[in-house]
């Protein structure tokens, strides 16, 4: 009898470093290559007019799935794209193609891991099997168990500083299993079809991002090796405008186009090649600031999505919609702030510097609960994840992993700092 399986791709849109699916060949005759968008992307969880899944999010998963599929179609497979309820629709394929298991990423955050944990339910248990493949370094590998994650960024860096280890990245995929044979014709969702005006971004975009693993691994090897601009990512990381200034990879690690593991592997073949510096150590830093919240994230659960986050502190949030308004759509008279989310709103992207001071304003100034502002940035980011993007709103919020009780950001002194000629006010205010 032919033994069936199913990918069920979540965030690891890619062919390289696949350590399962590579493997795959061995022991299935057909497979079925399958990406979910998960209908709750259409929700709106507090009532305001936007929902999670923006035009600029839309575009970048496109292009990021379209890639994909013309990766596979190379190996003679394909992807297929569904919308709805993941676990539900998995089961149901399951039962109905007599499927013997389902492969899938392990998850962080707590919507994400309730998909399978449903999946599990629904299907059994042992006929799902879930690995890690999102993050630099796997949570076994910690020397804690992550019920023991020290609570600060500083202190759990020191614990694992000198002591973790990255597994190597995985070449591409080479050979799959048949495609299943009832799934050669099923058409991608409309939600994927976009309007012309959707897709124009203007050319003082701080990158021309374009989704896939493609356009990822050029990004990479472009920052690295070609331009060699990593030697100066520790002073010029703050920065606010042009290509060069950060490596611009967070689009593709979040929908993990990008593999951080094929990152880390790549920094450290430059340094062992080329040149060890500060900043070759602070884009390592940085990604471990990225594993650092998907940790959080794996310990708090929900917690980590509350309005009193895991510090589990109680403020007196505003509810004001209009206020908010005037925030998102860059028009709290503060050019700072104001253009970063002009910014935002034009691209789908915001330096770090921008993120932290916007988030501050909308937390501190505004007072306005931090949720909706992360829920902002839900819709509109391209390199939007979970436990990045509400770990780091938290943090900058007072509710999150932060020792500063309440940490504002002056926009003023801000920008005096990191816009000293106006340059980035001017871009996106005029
Ligand atoms: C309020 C707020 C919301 C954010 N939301 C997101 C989000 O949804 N998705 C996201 O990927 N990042 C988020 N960040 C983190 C950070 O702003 C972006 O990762 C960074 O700006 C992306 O640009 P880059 O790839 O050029 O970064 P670089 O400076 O080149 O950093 C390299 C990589 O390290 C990781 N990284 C860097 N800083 C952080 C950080 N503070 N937290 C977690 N990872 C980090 C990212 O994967 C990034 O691609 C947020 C930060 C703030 C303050």
């Amino acid at each position: 009898m032919s033994r069936k399986a199913i990918y069920w791709f979540q965030s690891d849109l890619r062919i390289h470093d696949q350590p399962v699916l590579s493997n795959l060949n061995q022991s299935f005759d057909e497979l079925l290559c399958l990406y979910i968008i998960p209908n709750r992307w259409l929700n709106n969880p507090f009532g305001l007019d936007f929902n999670r899944f923006g035009k600029y999010r839309r575009k970048f998963l496109k292009e990021t799935l379209v890639d994909l599929d013309r990766s596979l179609k190379k190996i003679d497979q394909k992807l297929i794209v569904l919308i709805g309820n993941p676990a539900e629709i998995i089961s149901d394929i399951f039962q109905e193609h007599n499927i013997d298991k389902v492969f899938t990423q392990d998850q962080f955050a707590s919507e994400e891991r309730d998909d399978i944990n449903y999946l599990r339910a629904l299907i059994g248990d042992e006929n799902i099997v879930s690995h890690q493949s999102m993050l630099m370094v796997d949570p076994e590998s910690l020397p804690f168990k992550i019920d023991s994650l020290p609570f600060g960024f500083t202190s759990f860096r020191k614990k694992i500083e000198d002591k973790f280890s990255v597994q190597n990245s995985y070449d591409d995929v080479k050979d799959l299993p048949a495609t299943l044979i009832s799934f050669k014709d099923v058409k991608w969702p409309e939600i994927l079809v976009l309007e012309e005006e959707e897709t124009i971004i203007p050319e003082k975009t701080a990158f021309p991002f374009e989704g896939g693993e493609s356009a990822a691994l050029n990004r990479m090897n472009q920052y690295i090796w070609e331009s060699q601009h990593i030697l100066s990512y520790k002073s010029t990381r703050n920065r606010l405008v042009g290509t060069e200034y950060s490596s611009k990879f967070s689009p593709w690690l979040a929908n993990g186009s990008l593999s951080a593991r094929r990152v880390y592997q790549e920094v450290k073949k430059f340094e062992d090649q080329i040149r060890s510096n500060i900043s070759t150590y602070w884009l390592i830093f940085e990604l471990l600031w990225r594993d650092f919240f998907h940790f959080q994230a794996l310990k708090f659960g929900a917690e980590f999505f509350k309005a009193e986050g895991i510090k589990h502190r109680k403020k007196d949030w505003n509810y004001d919609v209009d206020l908010f308004n005037r925030w998102r759509t860059g028009n709290t008279g503060v050019d700072f702030i104001d253009a970063n989310m002009i910014e935002l709103k034009e691209t789908g992207f915001m330096s770090n510097r921008g993120r932290q001071n916007v988030a501050s304003w909308l937390a501190h100034d505004y007072k306005i609960d931090w949720r909706w502002g992360a829920y902002w940035f839900e819709h509109c980011l391209i390199d939007y994840d979970p436990c990045s993007n509400y770990g780091n709103w938290m943090y900058v919020s007072g509710v999150g992993n932060d020792s500063v009780t309440d940490r504002r950001f002056n926009p003023d002194l801000q920008s005096e700092k990191y816009d000293k000629k106006n340059q980035f006010i001017k871009l996106w205010l005029n």
